[in-house]
C-alpha cells in the first residue's frame, strides 16, 4: 500500500454498528483458487449513497451479491439493517430494494406483466393497489410506453429500468444498485441520479457499484474503493478528496520554463492542458508564486484545484514499485 492510500484510509469515517444500514467483517469469497473477494469490511452508514468503486473484476458484483444474500462467503459475515444473514433474511429482506445482474425476469412475458409478477410477492403490497403501484414504477423509470412490450425484445437499459422499477415497487431502508447505469444512455444516466438523488432526499440508503468515477462523484456521500478484491479506502467522499494531494495550477505563457524552473528547485510540476500543474505536497502555494516570479516567469493565474476522484482513484489502484 502506497503513503497516499494511507493517508486516505485514516480520513475514513467510522459509524458505529447502529448508524449502519449494511456492515460486512472479513467477507471473503473464492472461486477454486479465485480469490474474488478478500476479507471485505465494508460499512455502509444509515441515510448515505455509497458508491462501491473498482475496475473490472475488483470484487465489486460479489461482494454485492454476498450482501444480498445471493451468493454464500467463504467466511466473513454480513449484517443487513442491524441483522445478521442468512439467519434473518425474512425480516430484512423485503426491506431492502436491489438491481442486480441477471434479475429473473420472464422473456415472453411484457414488462408490466414481470413487474406484476414480482408486486404479486411484495409482503407489503394488497392486491387491489397493485395495479397503481406497478403504473407508478413503470413511469417513474421512463418505462410506460414501452410496457406492453415482451421482455425478451428490450434493451439492456429497458432491462435496467425494469429491474430498477422492481427494486423500487416499495419504500425501501436500502436500496442497493449494481452498475445502474450500465446499458442506459446519456437520458438514462440522468434519470438513474434523479431517482438516487429522490432516495437520498427520502432518507433511503443507497449503495450503488461502478466502475464510472464521474457517476460516484455527481451522486455519492461515501465511497468505498475496491481493488483486487480488498477495500483500499473507504470513506466520506469529501474527506477523501480532501485528504488528496493537493495541487496548484498555474497560467503562464512559459509552461515549460515553469516546470523547469520548479524541477530546478526539487518541486514536481507538470504541464497539463496549457497550463502547469505543481504538487503541493512538500511546497506551499505562495512559495511556488516565489520561486516562479524570481525565475522570470510570468504567472497570470494560481488557483489551488482539489483533488478529483479520477485522481484519488488512479493513486488508490496503482500498484506498488
Ligand atoms: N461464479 C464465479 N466463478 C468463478 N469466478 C468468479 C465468479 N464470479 C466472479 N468471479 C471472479 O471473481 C473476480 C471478481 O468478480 P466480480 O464480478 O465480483 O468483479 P466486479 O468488480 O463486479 O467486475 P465487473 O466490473 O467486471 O462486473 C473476478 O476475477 C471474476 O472472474
Amino acid at each position: 500500500m502506497t503513503k497516499a492510500v494511507e493517508a486516505v484510509g485514516a480520513a475514513a469515517t467510522a459509524p458505529t454498528a447502529g448508524e449502519l444500514a449494511a456492515r460486512t467483517v472479513g467477507l471473503r469469497k473464492s472461486y477454486g483458487r479465485t480469490v474474488a473477494v478478500a476479507g471485505v469490511d465494508l460499512a455502509v452508514p444509515r441515510g448515505g449513497v455509497v458508491g462501491v468503486l473498482g475496475p473490472n473484476g475488483s470484487g465489486k458484483t460479489t461482494t454485492i451479491r454476498m450482501l444480498l444474500g445471493l451468493t454464500a462467503p467463504t467466511s466473513g459475515t454480513v449484517e443487513l439493517l442491524g441483522h445478521r444473514l442468512p439467519e434473518h433474511s425474512g425480516r430484512v429482506l423485503p426491506q431492502v430494494g436491489a438491481l442486480v445482474e441477471g434479475p429473473g425476469f420472464h422473456p415472453f412475458l411484457s414488462g408490466r406483466e414481470n413487474l406484476l409478477r414480482c408486486a404479486a410477492m411484495e409482503p407489503a403490497l394488497r392486491g387491489p393497489e397493485i395495479r397503481g403501484v406497478v403504473e407508478q414504477a413503470l413511469d417513474r423509470v421512463g418505462l410506460g410506453a414501452a410496457a406492453g412490450r415482451r421482455y425478451r425484445g428490450y434493451s439492456l437499459g429497458m432491462k435496467q429500468r425494469l429491474g430498477l422499477a422492481a427494486a423500487l415497487l416499495v419504500p425501501r431502508e436500502l436500496v442497493v444498485l449494481d452498475e445502474p447505469t450500465n446499458g442506459l444512455d446519456p437520458a438514462g444516466t440522468r434519470e438513474i441520479r434523479r431517482i438516487i438523488a429522490e432516495l437520498h432526499a427520502a432518507g433511503t440508503t443507497v449503495l450503488v457499484s461502478s466502475h464510472l468515477l464521474a457517476e460516484i462523484e455527481a451522486t455519492c456521500t461515501h465511497v468505498a474503493v475496491l481493488h483486487r478484491g480488498s477495500l483500499v479506502a473507504q470513506g466520506e467522499l469529501a474527506a477523501m478528496l480532501d485528504a488528496g494531494a493537493p495541487h496548484l495550477v498555474v497560467s503562464t505563457s512559459d509552461a515549460s520554463g515553469a516546470v523547469t524552473t520548479l524541477s530546478g528547485k526539487g518541486v514536481q510540476a507538470r504541464e497539463e492542458a496549457g497550463a502547469v500543474r505543481v504538487d503541493l505536497s512538500d511546497v506551499d502555494s505562495a512559495e511556488v508564486v516565489a520561486i516562479l516570479v524570481h525565475g522570470g516567469i510570468p504567472v497570470h493565474e494560481a488557483r489551488l484545484a482539489r483533488t478529483g476522484l479520477e485522481d484519488l482513484f488512479a493513486r488508490l489502484t496503482e500498484e506498488e514499485l
